[in-house]
């Protein structure tokens, strides 16, 4: 062997003897060390950090960094930009066939390359929310059993009681700070899908991240799976749920108990539990026993109420009528209408209105017409409030006929039954009917943007659960908005998740809905919109959560130490940027996520 080489040899084994003691690693799991010589286990350890959807930057790795990480081969030659590697997404995306197929393509994306999928969201959020989100989710939740490919979230079933704690400590993040949770029972307007409802608990929370910019490693997407009644679903031999019918009573209260307790043993009180699309009777059941005790949110009542409210503000405010003379018409009875009813009754009240006052003109309707004094039974206790005190009427259009609402709002997973006289009435009884059609997914809408545009000859101010496209009327082009809790719940996590209250009181979902509604007046102070277009749901979600988070300081519910002086500085340090967040540091080691970010493109943060 020449003197050289012995040279080489002799300074990288102390080389690598050097490296390994600062690593506190064995020789044979050196980084420094050929990887020829280096354990099997070490290198594939290696390479799976290296393709973890969470620091996985595909054919981003620089040639340097491939050298660095060992896995030169390992990647096609080229290198692509995140610019690049967005238009590649962005061209596969079109490529797709269908909505369905597009939603495929983005949810295997998700498990390769974390951080380019939420870079595509975000920049695309027009375009992709209603692909992650309603409508196509309502399609995802029906096609899940035949779709289903991976994990997505975690699948607690009616045969872990007694377990749920190991259950929940089975996922490998162990730093969790939200839970959305579906039993599947009430998927949109779609009815029970049982452990399908997984799509719909994974698509909330990618809003979160998506609008909120809550980082994606906090949140997990969970279904409760106490079987199902769906008969299809039972037959199905790939259904991939609890193939029994659910189970109810205090079987299903005990589940829901424990898996309340096992979350707070697990990941700590402070835990957001977000409950999605349970069916009403039990929605209303959990928050009424929750509400004050752990730190839950029920979306459909809650998140909805702040939307709705949002959206009767700037009603308003666009009419020049103040809310207490309007007269509104809840068609359905169920979370959605009842959550935005009782918010608006709370409004009302802090307007200095009786609850008798309040309640005076709100009108709720459900599928045996309109809730009177002289209905042998409510449901849901908290109907009582609006009962009236006058006879019975079952058909709508004589309802709407006789009390003239002004506003008239559909939650009832009915597509449709805002009939063309239905609409027609409501445009000749007001300058500017205002109506809102807010089932999901699309088809169950109570009617179409076009109809409510056409048989009100433009002048409806019209809002939907699902989006619909721009209509051309006397060549004037009226763009509908979008009815949706998207506009609340991500914000509402945020400002909850940066400031850790024990629980979460209804006055939270009131500033939410003052802020959105600010938001859409500075938004459009010229303009009959009711809410802000989707591109602007992200600064939306921004300026809720730190309202909220405000909101929660002030009134010392607040669990943050020091006080933060600049809220909006303080909850932005708390987001997930994309530029900025989950790369792999070149030596093997993990990031500290609580470490502070580089400076980024912040907004402005003047308090
Ligand atoms: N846009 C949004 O942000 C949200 C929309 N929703 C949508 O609202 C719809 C309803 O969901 P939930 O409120 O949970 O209600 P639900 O599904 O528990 O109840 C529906 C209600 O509508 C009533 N109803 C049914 N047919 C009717 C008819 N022909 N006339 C009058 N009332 C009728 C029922 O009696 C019941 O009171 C779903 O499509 C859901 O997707 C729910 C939450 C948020
Ligand atoms: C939007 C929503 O939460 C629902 O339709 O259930
Ligand atoms: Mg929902």
């Amino acid at each position: 062997m020449a003197y050289s080489q012995l040279l080489v040899g002799i300074k990288r084994n102390f080389g690598v003897l050097l490296c390994a003691k600062a690593q506190k690693c064995k020789i044979n799991e050196c980084p420094r060390l050929p990887r020829r010589y280096r354990h099997a286990n070490v290198i594939k350890a290696e390479y799976r950090k290296v393709t973890d959807p969470h620091y996985n930057k595909g054919m981003g790795y620089t040639h340097d960094e491939r050298q660095k990480l060992n896995v030169i081969g390992l990647f096609p030659s080229a290198y692509r930009s995140e610019a690049e590697q967005i238009s590649a997404v962005n061209a596969n995306f079109h490529a797709q066939q269908s909505d369905l197929a597009r939603y495929l393509y983005l949810r295997t994306l998700r498990s390769r390359q974390e951080r380019l999928y939420y870079r595509f969201v975000i920049e695309k959020i027009e375009e992709v929310m209603p692909i992650i989100y309603t409508p196509t989710v309502g399609a995802v939740c029906q096609a899940f059993s035949l779709i289903y490919h991976s994990t997505m979230g975690l699948y607690v079933s009616k045969y872990d009681k007694g377990y749920m704690t190991d259950v929940l400590s089975n996922w490998p993040n162990t730093d969790i700070r939200a839970v959305c949770v579906t039993d599947g029972e009430r998927i949109l307007g779609l009815g029970d899908l049982g452990a399908g409802g997984m799509a719909i608990s994974v698509g909330k929370l990618d809003l979160y991240t998506a609008l909120a910019k809550v980082p994606p490693q906090y949140l997990i997407p969970v279904v409760l799976d106490v079987g199902t009644n769906n008969q299809q679903l039972l037959s199905d031999p790939l259904y991939i749920g609890v193939r029994e019918k659910r189970c109810k009573g205090k079987e299903y209260e005990d589940l829901v108990q424990e898996f309340m307790d096992a979350v707070v043993k697990v990941w700590g009180y402070q835990t957001l539990i977000h409950f999605e699309d349970f069916s009403t009777p039990n929605a209303f059941k959990f928050i009424n026993m929750y509400q004050d005790k752990y730190c839950n949110i029920n979306d459909d009542i809650q998140g909805t109420a702040s939307c709705g409210l949002a959206g009767f503000l700037a009603v308003e405010h666009i009419t020049k009528k103040p809310l207490k003379d309007h007269t509104v018409l809840f068609v359905g009875a169920g979370s959605a209408a009842l959550g935005i009813s009782k918010l608006l009754v709370k409004e009302l009240i802090s307007r200095k209105l009786s609850e008798e006052e309040a309640v005076k003109n709100i009108y709720i309707t459900d599928v045996e017409g309109l809730i009177t004094k002289d209905r042998q039974k409510f449901d849901i206790p908290d109907l009582k409030l609006f009962a009236k005190d006058r006879p019975p009427v079952k058909d709508l259009e004589q309802l709407v006929k006789e009390i003239k609402p002004s506003i008239l709002l559909g939650a009832t997973g009915q597509g449709g039954i805002f009939t063309e006289n239905i609409l027609r009435i409501m445009g000749s009884e007001n300058e500017h009917p205002a109506i809102f059609a807010c089932s999901n997914p699309t088809n169950k809408a109570e009617c179409t943007a076009e109809q409510a545009y056409n048989f009100t000859e433009g002048r409806a101010l019209f809002a939907s659960g699902s989006p619909f496209p721009p209509v051309v009327i006397n060549g004037k082009r009226l763009i509908p908005t979008q009815a949706n809790n998207a506009f609340a719940f991500p914000g509402i996590a945020l400002g909850v998740m940066c400031t850790h209250p024990r629980t979460i009181s209804d006055d939270v979902f009131l500033v939410a809905a003052h802020e959105i509604a600010k938001y859409c007046r500075e938004f459009y102070p010229n303009d009959a919109a009711l809410y802000p277009p989707i591109k602007e749901a992200a600064n939306v979600a921004f300026s809720v959560g730190v309202a909220v988070a405000k909101f929660l300081i002030d009134e010392r519910k607040a669990n943050v130490y020091p006080i933060p002086t600049n809220v909006c500085e303080f909850v932005q340090s708390y987001q997930y940027y994309t530029e900025r967040h989950a790369t792999l540091p070149l030596t093997w080691e993990y990031p500290n996520m609580s470490a502070p970010l580089p400076k980024g493109d912040d907004k402005d943060c003047k308090n």
